[in-house]
């Protein structure tokens, strides 16, 4: 049976943290807050596989209280993700990934994202989606307070189904 999961994250913007969306150092003079690196987009991800499966949230497997998870690189904790997936006998499909982001500009830094992701996944970059759009100055986006990113996943089983 293919298993569809969304995620949702969001985080507020601050200076003196750097910038790590996708996990790729984006060029700004901002950056995230947030227990671990803050990833917004790896987060989203990372919700969107788990919820796929039914296995909870991040921040039941990786609670916020937990010094280890401090200024965690969200990229090894997308690879344990994956892993739960593959012992549940998924892989990905494939993922959509919408960003909403009044600053920087995004699209530059996209195929680094996609192959971040498509690397940690081990699958193709054409498996992997990333969009951007501003929210036109409005709300709390707008207002350049925060980032967020929703996720679609799609998984299949391990076997007896096309990646195409
Ligand atoms: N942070 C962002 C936001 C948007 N983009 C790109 O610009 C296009 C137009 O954005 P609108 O919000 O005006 O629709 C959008 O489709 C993206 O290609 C970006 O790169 N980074
Ligand atoms: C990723 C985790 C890891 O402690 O930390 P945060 O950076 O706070 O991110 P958030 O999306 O708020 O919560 C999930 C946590 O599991």
């Amino acid at each position: 049976m293919m298993r569809i999961g969304n995620g949702f994250d969001v985080h507020e913007i601050v200076s003196g943290r750097p910038l790590v969306l996708g996990g790729e150092r984006i060029p700004a003079e901002f950056g995230l807050l947030g227990h671990s690196d803050a990833d917004v987009v790896l987060h989203a991800v990372m919700d969107a596989m788990l919820g796929a499966l039914a296995l909870g949230d991040i921040g039941h497997h990786f609670p916020n209280t937990d010094a280890r998870y401090k200024d965690a690189n969200s990229m090894e904790l997308l690879r344990h993700v994956v892993r739960l997936v593959t012992e549940q006998g998924y892989r990905l499909c494939n993922l959509d990934v919408m960003v909403l982001a009044e600053a920087p500009k995004l699209a530059p830094h996209v195929t680094r994202m996609r192959e971040n992701i498509a690397g940690a996944c081990g699958c193709d970059v054409q498996q992997v989606s990333i969009k951007a759009t501003t929210m036109e100055t409005l709300g709390f986006v707008g207002r350049k307070e925060g980032i967020a990113a929703q996720a679609v996943v799609l998984l299949a089983p391990l076997e007896g189904v096309s990646s195409k």
